[in-house]
C-alpha cells in the first residue's frame, strides 16, 4: 500500500507501540519485543507503525526507533513509519537519521504524563516553520498535533504543515455522556476546516474499538488514526492478530455507507 495515501478502507490504522515498550522496560529480558509486535500487527493488516520516543525513554528507546526503521525498510518498505514527539526536544534527531514517512509534532513537556494539548497557532508559527521546512527538505511529511479548533486549521496550513492530527481525548472522554454528539460535531467542523485549508486529517489519543466507528462516520476525510493504549490492551486479551482484524473491521464498517 502506498503510505502517502489513505488505506483502501479510507482510513489507515497506524499502531502505536509505546505500550509494548513500556511493559518490556520493566525487566531486562527484551520481552515483549517491540520488533516482533510490529511484525505481528503488520502481518495482521495494520497500515502503519507509530512510536513516540520520549526523552526519558520510559517506553520507546532510541534503539527501538532505529531498529524499527531498519525492519520496515527491509521487510515492509511500503508501510508508513510515523514518529511523534516534540521537535524542540529529541524528535528532530530521529527525523534526520531515520527520515520516516511522517513526523508528528507534539508540544509535550519533558516528563509529561501523556500528550494533553495541541500546538497554539499562530503563536507557535515562527518556532515551527523552520522545523517543518527542514522535514520537507528531508522528504518527511509533517503532521501537527492540534486541538479541535476550526479556526486554527488555516494557521496550520500557513505554517507549512501537510496534515493535522486531531487530539481526540476530549471526544473519547465525552463518549457515553450527553456531550458526545456536540463534541463529535466540533471534530467534524475542525476536519472540514482542515480539508478546506488543504490539510490532510489524522486523529489520535484514547481512540478504541468502541468510540472509533462513530468518529469516522461523522468526521470527514480522516486519512489515518494512530492507536496505542487501548489497542495494546485489547491485544493482551485477544492477541495482536485478532485485535488488528477487529479494528480494521470497525474502520471498514464506518466507511461502508
Ligand atoms: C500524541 C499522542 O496522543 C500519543 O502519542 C500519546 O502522546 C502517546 O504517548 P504515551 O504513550 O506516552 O501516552
Ligand atoms: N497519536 C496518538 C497515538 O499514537 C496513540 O495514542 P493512544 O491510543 O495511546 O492514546
Amino acid at each position: 500500500m502506498n503510505p502517502l495515501v489513505a488505506a483502501d478502507s479510507g482510513t489507515a490504522l497506524s499502531v502505536n507501540l509505546n505500550k509494548v515498550a513500556l511493559l518490556r522496560n520493566t525487566r531486562h529480558l527484551g520481552i515483549p519485543s517491540v520488533l516482533r509486535a510490529a511484525e505481528l500487527v503488520l502481518q495482521a493488516g495494520a497500515d502503519g507503525i507509530t512510536v513516540h520516543p520520549r526523552q526519558d525513554e520510559r517506553h520507546i528507546r532510541g534503539s527501538d526507533v532505529h531498529e524499527l526503521a531498519a525492519l520496515l525498510r527491509r521487510d515492509w518498505p511500503q508501510i508508513e513509519y510515523n514518529i511523534e514527539g516534540n521537535p524542540l526536544h529529541n524528535l528532530m534527531d530521529f527525523i534526520r537519521s531515520v527520515r520516516p514517512h511522517q513526523a508528528t509534532f507534539v508540544p509535550d513537556s519533558v516528563g509529561q504524563f501523556t500528550s494533553d494539548h495541541g500546538w497554539n497557532l499562530p503563536a507557535d508559527a515562527d518556532t515551527l516553520r523552520p522545523l517543518i521546512d527542514e522535514c520537507h527538505a528531508l522528504g518527511v511529511r509533517v503532521s501537527l498535533f492540534m486541538d479541535p479548533q476550526p479556526e486554527a486549521m488555516a494557521h496550520a496550513r500557513a505554517v507549512g504543515a501537510d496534515r493535522v492530527e486531531l487530539y481526540t481525548e476530549s471526544y473519547a472522554s465525552a463518549c457515553g455522556t450527553p456531550q458526545e454528539a456536540a463534541v463529535r460535531a466540533q471534530f467534524a467542523a475542525t476536519a472540514q476546516a482542515a480539508l478546506a485549508a488543504g490539510l490532510g486529517v489524522n486523529a489520535g489519543h484514547d481512540l478504541n474499538r468502541d468510540n472509533l466507528g462513530a468518529f469516522l462516520r461523522e468526521v470527514p476525510g480522516v486519512l489515518e488514526v494512530s492507536i496505542g493504549h487501548a489497542l495494546i490492551a485489547d491485544a493482551l486479551e485477544l492477541g495482536y492478530a485478532a485485535t488488528i482484524r477487529d479494528y480494521q473491521r470497525v474502520i471498514r464498517a464506518a466507511h461502508a455507507r
